[in-house]
């Protein structure tokens, strides 16, 4: 009946919307330093590398597509690959290896220190994504963390973690993609907006 099915629809939209705010008012700090990290960071030349499964999959091709081409304002391309889009390369390690080396490959091939890596996955516990921030990890890059109220192992190989307080894939990939707009949001904003609050990070921390 049409009255249950808007019912579905507006506890859907009420329950995200209850997420979004609890997620906002425990995170806002942790989201605020990294994106001011990794605007500074991109000043020093370093890159964003994105990885994920399924619809996180395509929220890694989401995020990165706003940073190579643009989010609001104009300004130039940065740097980030989401490491979910070349079928020759997923297939070659995941038909010879395993589905578990699809990323982390990647990341060995790609990664520097002081390069990012946005690991997304709503229940924590995706190998691929796991192996790929523990390595990421190990070569000095620095972790960011995107899960739901499990993080499983995540926490243990994550610099900074967007824990989004639900344990439905849905809602939580709906936080993680505002998530990843608000960080665009913010970047761009130190970036090009506010110079002197990048600056003035830059010059109080001693791994710039
Ligand atoms: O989009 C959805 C469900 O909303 C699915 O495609 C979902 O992303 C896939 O089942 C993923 O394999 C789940 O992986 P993860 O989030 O647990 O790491
Ligand atoms: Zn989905």
């Amino acid at each position: 009946m049409d009255k249950e099915a808007y019912k579905r629809g507006e506890q859907h939209f009420l329950e995200g919307l209850e997420v979004r705010r609890n997620f906002w008012e425990t995170h806002k700090d942790i989201v605020v330093e990294v994106a001011k990290k990794v605007a500074a960071g991109l000043t020093c030349g370093s890159k964003i590398l994105l990885c994920g499964n399924g619809g996180s999959a395509a929220d890694a091709q989401h995020i990165a597509a706003e940073f190579v081409n643009r989010y609001k304002m104009e300004r130039p391309p940065l740097p980030a690959i989401a490491l979910t889009t070349d079928s020759s390369i997923l297939t070659a390690i995941g038909n010879d290896y395993s589905f578990a080396d699809v990323f982390v490959k990647q990341v060995k091939a790609l990664g520097l220190g002081g390069d990012f890596l946005f690991g997304i996955s709503t229940s924590g516990k995706s190998a691929n994504v796991l192996a790929a921030l523990a390595v990421a990890r190990e070569r000095e890059m620095i972790t960011v963390g995107f899960c739901g109220a499990k993080p499983s192992l995540m926490q243990d190989h994550c610099d900074y973690l967007f824990l989004v307080p639900s344990e439905k894939t849905p809602i939580i990939q709906e936080v993680h993609i505002a998530i990843g707009h608000i960080l665009c949001e913010l970047i761009d904003y130190f970036l090009f907006e506010d110079g002197e609050a990048l600056e003035k990070y830059i010059d109080d921390r001693e791994d710039f």
